[in-house]
């Protein structure tokens, strides 16, 4: 299980015209992710998931908040005294070519994490070998076929089984997909989700799903839950089938209403948002980050950050009577947020973004 609570993470960027200049891209997020779950994280480009992701995986440090693993906190630890609970977590990246070292067989590629792993749980040598088979056929490829060969010589697709097969060698607990398939050719994707979906099953390994593509977290993760991340803040939050029927935010119907197969709606919408390209930097944390895009937008909005994270109904019921609602309700209502607040609680609506070309 791990968790985070008022993660904020700020980079600093440089540039030749625009001098230093700091770059807020986690904002106060909240996450849990049970043991052998999923959880996605949906979002445009830029709005922090990928840095999420990396701070989940240990990649990157954070700023403020916290998160435990397995209830135990990272942020009094050392980088070294870290590892070992970072270790059970494994990024997959979107690019498998750049994340195989060229010049390496999958074999060797195999082998360096695995006699590590020999060396620090005393197996014997024998034991490397073995367990690069193993791995290889958990991700669905021939060992016999593809140990001697070179990355050059396999499709993306099978590449990006490598990448998978080699997180595989660590034994981890998570892999955090990051756009793992936007990178392969479209008839080898499917390949990659089933086998994500499968491994959760078979080795109870949970996944995150970082994607633009709702309907990728939705079948890899169809049991967990959504995140809808807005420039830096968890906007709204809910079991995947919830969220996508019910969207709340105005921003998540913006999002999903690009795709309205999957909303149910039929008509478009009438209210088109900011781009946000017009949006600064130095904008508070204060309020909705998207009520200055937002057609619905009140007065409140510009002081008050609403908590929509919808309940789902295998949760525990008292969490949901701590905010006065029925288990039954669960789906329809918000943790912390008043009902008369009309924006908070907007009616379903179309709400499409109005194209850059056009702004
Ligand atoms: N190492 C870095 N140094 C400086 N700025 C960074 C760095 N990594 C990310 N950023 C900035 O932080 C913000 C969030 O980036 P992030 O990559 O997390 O977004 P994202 O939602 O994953 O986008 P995408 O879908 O395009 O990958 C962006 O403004 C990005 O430019």
């Amino acid at each position: 299980m791990i968790t985070g609570t008022g993660v904020v993470k700020t980079f600093k960027q440089r540039g030749k015209m625009l001098g230093a200049r700091e770059v807020r891209a986690l904002r106060g997020v909240d996450f849990a992710i049970p043991k052998g779950g999923a959880a996605s994280f949906i979002g445009e480009s830029g709005c922090g998931k990928t840095t999420l992701g990396r701070i989940i995986a240990g990649l990157e440090d954070y700023d403020e908040g916290e998160i435990l693993i397995d209830g135990v906190s990272m942020s009094p630890l050392t980088p070294k005294q870290r590892h070992p609970h970072f270790r059970k977590i494994q990024m997959i990246h979107q690019d498998p070519y750049s994340a195989l070292n060229p010049t390496r067989t999958i074999h060797q590629t195999l082998y360096a994490p695995l006699s590590l792993r020999a060396r620090q749980t005393g197996r014997p040598g024998s034991w490397i070998d073995e367990r690069a088979a193993e791995v290889l056929s958990l991700v669905g490829l021939d060992p016999g076929t593809v140990l001697s060969r070179y990355p050059h010589q396999l499709s993306g697709g099978m590449r990006q089984r490598v990448v998978i097969a080699r997180a595989l060698t660590v034994d981890p607990e998570m892999l955090v997909a990051d756009e793992a398939v936007s990178m392969i050719d479209v008839s080898l994707r499917l390949g990659i989700l089933a086998l994500l979906k499968d491994l959760r099953e078979r080795l109870g390994v949970s996944v995150l799903f970082i994607t633009h593509d709702v309907a990728t977290a939705r079948y890899v993760g169809d049991d967990g839950e959504l995140y809808v991340i807005y420039r830096g803040q968890v906007v709204e939050r809910g079991p995947v089938d919830t969220v996508i029927a019910d969207p709340v935010h105005p921003y998540t119907q913006s999002l999903l209403s690009a795709i309205p197969v999957l909303h149910g709606l039929e008509e478009p919408g009438e209210q088109p948002v900011t781009p946000l390209e017009s949006l600064d930097e130095s904008q508070s944390d204060e309020g909705c980050l998207f009520a200055r895009r937002c057609p619905f937008r009140g007065e409140r909005c510009t002081t008050e950050r609403p908590l929509l994270h919808v309940f789902s109904p295998r949760e525990n019921t008292n969490r949901h009577s701590t905010i006065g609602l029925e288990a039954d309700e669960v789906g329809l209502r918000t943790e912390g947020v008043p009902q008369e607040h009309a924006c908070f609680y907007p009616a379903r609506r179309n709400v499409i973004a109005r194209p850059m070309s056009e702004v």
